[in-house]
């Protein structure tokens, strides 16, 4: 980020009894961007986006909004705007009712209430649909009112918790792509909450990964997937085969493998796991040297396959991706080869039990 950052998270700790849900968690978030809070469920990351709406009260830390102290700001004079799972929408109300509500609130006058939802009502697709009531509306559209119904008060931040969440799976792919845009094309700064990394990567210019309470990772979807800081979140983020060792000069020893040459900068001797995306594992022809594997499945996507191969000394199967289709079937005996691979530590307490697994997303 070039500009001072809208949003800075310092140092926020959040506690409910004996539990710590967020342990000085310190982040900066730029103007215009589209940023997610990523974690599996308990992370913290509904805690932390509670606390930025200022429906939680940190027991240490400070938020900022373009700086200012925003937990001195009562919650109703916060630059930010939430949108919940449940859309909370009035059923005895119109589209447009529901939209203007917000701005009534405020005591705006109706020919510049009017103006603005007709504005909102435009630039999320609702134009048809304006005096219907939500019970008459898809979810997508009920999800189109809410954030509508967010977006027409002008917030500096809008903050979404698991946006997409009730949404079957079709839609929620072209939901996916109209939020994006939709950011863009109000220029506001959205804060989204996800547990699917599949989303959080797909929409996001950057991504703060969070594990029991803490900042794992923070990056742009791309920099999570080629370089993940731990075994956690090359775990969390895409597919990934991890072949769990110990460090040693030029790559990690794994048991029943031998060393696989990885880049890292880990000490020597250390519990790390080599990771290997299954586009960057090569299947060659089995009469050159080097591993051997059996291919036991493949599945074809369209675009692309995924052949699964049991390579000896390892419990759990290797996962490669190839495009298009492939012609390799369940017996074949393959070549395997490991392109790029890095090592990360091996952070992970389910870790050390399992010495080899396929992760698949
Ligand atoms: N009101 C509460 N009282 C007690 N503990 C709470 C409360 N709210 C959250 N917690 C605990 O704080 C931790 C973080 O919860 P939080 O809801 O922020 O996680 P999350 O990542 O959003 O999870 P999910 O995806 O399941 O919503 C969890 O251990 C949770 O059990």
């Amino acid at each position: 980020m070039t500009s001072a950052p809208l949003l800075r998270v310092d140092g926020v700790r959040a506690v409910y009894g004996d539990t710590v849900a967020l342990h000085d968690v310190s982040l900066d978030i730029g103007d215009n961007e589209f940023f997610a809070l990523l974690g599996p469920s308990g992370c913290g990351k509904t805690t932390l986006l509670r606390s930025i709406a200022g429906f939680e009260t940190p027991a240490s830390g400070r938020i900022e909004v373009d700086g200012e102290d925003l937990l001195r700001m009562p919650a109703h004079k916060r630059p930010v705007n939430m949108m919940f799972q449940s859309y909370a929408l009035f059923p005895h109300m119109s589209v447009e009712k529901n939209i203007a509500y917000g701005l009534e609130s405020e005591g705006l006058g109706r020919a510049e209430i009017a103006r603005r939802v007709a504005e909102v009502v435009d630039v999320v697709g609702l134009g048809q649909l304006a005096k219907r009531r939500p019970a008459q509306l898809s979810g997508g559209q009920r999800q189109r009112v809410a954030l509508a119904r967010a977006i027409v008060k002008r917030p500096r931040l809008l903050l979404l918790d698991e946006p997409l969440s009730a949404l079957d799976r079709q839609v929620r792919a072209s939901m996916q792509l109209e939020l994006k845009r939709l950011q863009h094309e109000v220029g506001l700064t959205f804060v989204v909450v996800t547990h699917d990394q599949e989303e959080a990567m797909s929409m996001a210019d950057r991504i703060a990964v969070l594990r029991d309470g803490r900042l794992e990772q923070l990056a742009t979807p791309q920099e999570l997937y080629a370089n993940p800081a731990s075994r956690f979140v090359a775990s969390f983020i895409g597919s990934a085969n991890l072949l769990d060792g110990t460090t040693t000069v030029g790559g990690v020893d794994v048991p029943g493998l031998g060393v696989v040459e990885a880049a890292h900068a880990l000490p020597v001797g250390e519990p790390a796991t080599a990771v290997v995306r299954p586009e960057d594992l090569e299947l060659t022809d089995a009469a050159t040297t080097g591993l051997r594997g059996t291919v036991i499945d493949t599945y074809f996507l369209g675009g692309a396959s995924t052949i699964s191969v049991e390579v000896p000394g390892l419990e759990a199967p290797l996962l490669a991706t190839v495009h298009g289709a492939s012609r390799l079937a369940r017996g074949d005996a393959v070549g395997v080869r490991f392109g790029r691979t890095s090592a990360v530590a091996r952070d992970d307490a389910g870790a050390a039990a399992s010495a080899q697994e396929a992760v698949s997303a």
